[in-house]
């Protein structure tokens, strides 16, 4: 089968008619046709049919080495460094069409499948781990480009450091029951982003797990029986691509994850009942460098987006000359080329593991990742400073089509564009750090790799220091 076009993936999702909730009722019809998925749905689908666009087939896909069939790249197991580099051209060619938008386009879920896969043969032997499941998951996956959404935050309930979660009822997902078939889960995890509208979950142990029930790595199908999406509300408010140019297009819902009692075949579990694999297996794979290799591409895409809409806005209304205007758009330079680096350092330095899978080097991917959360806010504040009443002055496509027309045309013209054009580009930048989307990209850059706080720490546990320690010690006693 292989790599599939936008419309596979429309009518397989509408054919799958997973139990998604929203607005207090259970979607009924095709998920694609709804309103808080048309507009994501449609933007995935767009991707897909990338891949078979001759002039980027090539850059989007490869030959499975099982069939011969093209398949997507995002799928493609490294072995050299010329292997990342067509990763990245795949990456940042979605990237490009989403402005880096969409967190979650398929290449982010299936490099994390690709990772955990390629270092499957970690899990060989140990207690409760089926490495074989891993394997074949991934490659049936890459056969049929499947896309995936995934879950492993339990609930927010208490985040006190001792508190273990032993209420009588469940709470945060975990097995309750072990049969033949294979293991039964109940409870919820937070939250799963595109829930619904991708062909499969993938689900593994929150980072910290210390509970055996909890502590399990499996993937089902989204309409597996007990399972149920319940969206948020949707911020794809109008279809208008001029009045929402980002929520109409990549809007993509988050959705808590409930199982009642879902049964998980044995052939779909990773590995389960091992709390010490739980909580390595995610540090020691190749999970980090490539998922991170993923997420630094697409956030490089995105920073250099945010700059051109930043320029423009200077552009239009003029303001270059002034010298906290150049600072904050050299701001958002610093920060472009230092993702930059950041990404050509991960490549440069890249080395093979011992399964032979060419890894990005993990430190300048997790500065990155350690940096881009404090960076974005940023951006969105710039943005803001530099459109300043523009961002309010942004009547809809209707008001440019009524009788007032005259007058926008008049009032809201810019220097250098027409007022309708004006209204487009600053409803762009609104969109971008205003609007509920806007509002959700700042939370999700900082969040969605996991608590920055957090991540800072597996930089001070891990980054080796002694050499400089040793420097400053043999300076301190430097006799001369
Ligand atoms: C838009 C968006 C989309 C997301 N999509 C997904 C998805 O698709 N799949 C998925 O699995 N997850 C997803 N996430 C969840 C993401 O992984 C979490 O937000 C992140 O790991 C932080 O966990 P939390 O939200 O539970 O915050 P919490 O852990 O509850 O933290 C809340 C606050 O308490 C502090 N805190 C809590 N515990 C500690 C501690 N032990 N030490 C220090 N400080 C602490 C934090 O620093 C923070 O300030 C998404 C998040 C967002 C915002």
């Amino acid at each position: 089968m292989g790599a599939i076009t936008g419309e596979e993936y429309i009518r397989r999702i509408n054919r799958l008619n997973p139990n998604v909730w929203f607005e207090g009722k259970r979607i009924q019809g095709e998920l694609s046709s709804h309103r808080a998925f048309k507009g994501v749905m449609k933007s995935q689908a767009k991707l897909y049919d990338m891949q078979h666009k001759k002039s980027l087939r090539d850059k989007m896909t490869f030959r499975s080495p099982i069939t011969g069939d093209r398949v997507g790249m995002s799928y493609l197991i490294p072995e050299t460094k010329e292997d990342l580099m067509k990763r990245r051209n795949m990456i940042q060619e979605w990237a490009g069409t989403t402005a880096g938008m969409m967190g979650r386009s398929p290449d982010y879920m299936n490099t994390v499948l690709t990772a955990l896969a390629s270092s499957a043969e970690q899990l060989k032997g140990e207690k409760n781990c089926f490495p074989t499941h891993l394997q074949s998951f991934y490659e049936m996956a890459r056969e049929k480009d499947l896309c995936f959404t995934h879950t492993f935050i339990n609930p927010q309930v208490n985040r006190s450091q001792f508190y273990l979660g032993a209420e009588e009822e469940v709470i945060a997902a975990r097995v309750v029951e072990q049969n033949e078939e294979g293991l039964v889960i109940k409870g919820a995890r937070l939250l799963a982003t595109q829930g619904g509208m991708t062909d499969e979950l993938l689900v593994f142990s929150a980072a910290g797990c210390l509970d055996p029930d909890q502590a399990f790595a499996f993937s089902i199908p989204s309409h597996t029986p007990g399972l149920t999406f319940m969206c948020r509300e949707s911020f794809a408010y109008k279809d208008s691509s001029f009045d929402y140019p980002l929520s109409s297009r990549f809007e993509e819902m988050d959705t808590v994850v409930v199982f009642d009692h879902v049964l998980v075949p044995w052939e779909r579990v990773f590995f389960y009942n091992n709390v010490e694999i739980a909580n390595s297996f995610f540090k020691t794979s190749a999970f980090l460098p490539m998922a991170l290799h993923q997420v630094v591409c697409r956030q490089t895409v995105k920073t250099e987006f945010i700059l051109g809409v930043a320029q423009m806005m200077v552009d239009t209304i003029q303001i270059g000359e002034y010298q906290h205007v150049q600072e904050k758009i050299s701001e958002i330079i610093v920060a472009l080329e230092m993702m930059k680096s950041f990404l050509s350092r991960s490549e440069m330095e890249a080395e093979k593991d011992q399964w032979g899978v060419m890894r990005p080097a993990l430190y300048p991917l997790l500065a990155a990742i350690n940096t881009f959360p404090r960076q974005y806010p940023r951006f969105s504040e710039i943005l803001q400073q530099l459109g300043a009443s523009g961002l309010m002055l942004i009547p809809s496509e209707k008001d440019f089509e009524s009788k007032m027309k005259k007058n926008l045309d008049q009032y809201l013209q810019g220097a250098t564009r027409d007022a309708r054009e004006r209204v487009k580009l600053f409803r762009l930048a609104w969109d971008m750090c205003m609007s509920s989307f806007g509002s959700r990209q700042t939370l999700y850059e900082q969040f969605f790799f996991g608590d920055p706080v957090r991540l800072a720490s597996v930089l001070y546990n891990t980054y080796e220091r002694d050499e400089y320690v040793k420097r400053v010690e043999k300076f301190l006693n430097r006799e001369e």
